[in-house]
């Protein structure tokens, strides 16, 4: 095989892309920010937040964003020789066609801009995003109706959270009928992109059909819960494609549009179904089943493994692996991840403060932070289910604490977010010893410090941080070996191993950092675990 993957990732705050070649090596890393390089949809942190816990995303910023990285990209690489795509979004979020939508997809003229002619193909302008907390009374009714939230997390790999699409198609069937009316089709954001690109609505892959609420998760073949889907909105499964398809299966051919206005070869460039960015992440690090944690520190916090079997729990939440079919992957969600340790570096100055001096307050404090605990919930948090707070701070007798130091309430967000990972994580029984940090603020060694040292596993960190866009861009290439010879699904790891391995520059590739415990630091917090859990528990509201 030649030529290049193109590998996207629509997170909370930005669209990047990475362009890898066929010895699955990057080539290119570029990335577009909502509210820096698209102003005019005025989001912040690329999302508009509303009452109650609402929070959206313009369906048309996602789709200028896509026009942008690739005019970005015309100007750098041979896009007749992209082969394949693949991509990431944020999980959960949902995009509502209009009626007549699809014409309107089918048939854009490579002449003008895709967003300027989709001007009229949502019925909704905002999508719900994952960071949506406004759905409380959907979820209730929804797990009510179906038999008990346990009955629908051992079906659908999780309970349903307010920021599961199920809630979200219910809140806007009963609270907007007539968007629901209008609307012809439903796509998570990730189906929704790979839909720009195949000028046709594409299917969800199974990792992220996972995040809705109305997939069975344990399916083969891939299937929704047909009763989920029905109490969810009438005529839903009319408004959904048939049925998720596996990660690797083609979706078809790049859109003429794209192939006409930037170059791409309409014969040539198979289109691969979107993922949630946590399982490309997973596929992106390689992750091995029974071995692995990998912790995200993006918008959101997430740890997440691989495993053969699984037992889903009530908290928590269990999504299907992308990279082999009859896998899963048992994830823990912080909503309140970088934008609140942001809000905490700039807590108290006029200007906002430099990640240097975040990292000093860190390295100024001991571990275990003299016993101090921190809880900042800045939005509505998902673990624990809790409502809006201001930083408080508390000691090793659970007694609120007051006036204490800029470092120390740096450092007590830090631990106690680690010390949560290591709890509810050990509660889904993973086994691990070595962990993977990806994201954002994986950039800041001293957060990796103390993640070794609570985890107590040695924490690597690879060259790209961004492993959604990587595992995207594997995943087209071992979906287009695949389409080439669909007699032989070969394993991924392999896959992806055995082009490394032919790859002149392998070494630089693999170059990664790694973060080991210290056994003194690992022994303090042992003391803090129990302490943490009693008081994460007087935040939970639901
Ligand atoms: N040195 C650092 N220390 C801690 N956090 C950082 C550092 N550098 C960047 N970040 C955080 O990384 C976040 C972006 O992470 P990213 O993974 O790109 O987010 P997402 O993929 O959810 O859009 C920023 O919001 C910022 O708070
Ligand atoms: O809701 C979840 C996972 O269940 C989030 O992890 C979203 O997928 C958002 O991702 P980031 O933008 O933080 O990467």
């Amino acid at each position: 095989m030649s030529g290049y993957a193109l590998g996207f990732d629509l997170s909370t705050q930005s669209l990047s892309v990475i362009v890898m070649d066929s010895d699955c090596e990057v080539v290119l890393e570029y990335s577009l920010n909502f509210d820096r390089d698209l102003p005019h949809y005025q989001t912040k942190g690329g999302a508009h937040a509303g009452e109650n816990g609402r929070f959206t995303s313009p369906a048309l910023m996602f789709v200028e964003a896509l026009e942008k990285v690739f005019e970005h990209l015309k100007e750098r690489i041979p896009l007749d020789q992209v082969r394949c795509i693949s991509g990431s979004a944020q999980q959960h979020g949902s995009m509502y066609w209009r009626r007549g939508a699809v014409e309107l997809l089918r048939h854009l003229n490579p002449e003008v801009g895709i967003a300027q002619q989709l001007q009229t193909a949502f019925s909704r302008q905002e999508c719900p995003i994952w960071m949506d907390a406004s759905t409380r009374k959907q979820c209730n009714y929804l797990e009510t109706i179906l038999g008990g939230p346990e009955i629908v997390a051992e079906k659908t790999g999780s309970r349903i959270y307010p920021r599961y699409t199920a809630a979200q198609i219910r809140k806007i069937y009963e609270e907007e009928p007539q968007i629901y009316q209008d609307t012809e089709h439903i796509s998570l954001i990730s189906s929704g992109m790979a839909s720009l690109l195949l000028g046709e609505y594409a299917a969800e892959d199974v990792a992220d059909a996972a995040g809705t609420g109305f997939f069975e998760l344990q399916s083969d073949p891939p299937k929704w819960w047909d009763l989920a889907v029905e109490h969810t909105a009438p005529l839903l499964k009319d408004k959904l494609v048939s049925e998720p398809v596996y990660s690797y299966c083609p979706l078809g051919k790049i859109h003429t549009y794209f192939a006409e206005r930037f170059g791409l070869d309409r014969k040539h460039c198979f289109i691969f179904p979107w993922s949630g960015d946590n399982p490309n992440s997973a596929a992106g690090l390689l992750l091995q089943a029974e071995r692995d944690l990998a912790v995200s520190l993006g918008t959101s916090d997430t740890a997440f493994a691989i495993t053969k079997q699984i037992k889903p729990r009530i908290e928590a939440h269990v999504y299907r692996s992308p990279m082999k079919p009859l896998e899963f992957i048992p994830l823990v969600c912080y909503s309140n991840g970088s934008l609140t340790r942001e809000a905490i570096k700039d807590m108290d100055s006029m200007e906002p403060r430099t990640w240097e001096s975040f990292t000093n307050s860190l390295l100024q404090t001991p571990p275990g932070n003299n016993g101090i605990l921190g809880f900042y919930y800045r939005v509505p948090e998902i673990l624990p289910s809790a409502k809006p707070c201001t930083p408080t701070f508390f000691n090793m007798d659970m007694k609120l604490v007051e006036n204490i130091d800029y470092n120390t309430k740096v450092r007590a967000i830090v631990e106690s977010r680690c010390l949560a990972i290591k709890i509810h994580m050990d509660r889904f029984q993973v086994k691990y010893d070595r962990v993977w940090a990806t994201g954002g603020a994986s950039e800041n060694e001293e957060i990796l410090q103390i993640l070794a040292d609570v985890l107590q596993a040695p924490v690597h960190r690879v060259l790209y941080y961004n492993s959604a866009s990587l595992g995207a861009a594997y995943r087209a290439w071992h979906g287009k070996a695949y389409a080439d010879n669909p007699s032989n699904l070969e394993d991924f790891h392999d896959f992806i191993r055995s082009k490394q391995q032919l790859s002149p520059s392998n070494i630089s590739k693999n170059r990664k950092l790694v973060w080991q415990p210290n056994p003194e630091a690992s022994r303090v917090y042992l003391k803090m675990f129990p302490i943490y859990e009693d008081l994460e528990k007087s935040f939970e509201t639901h």
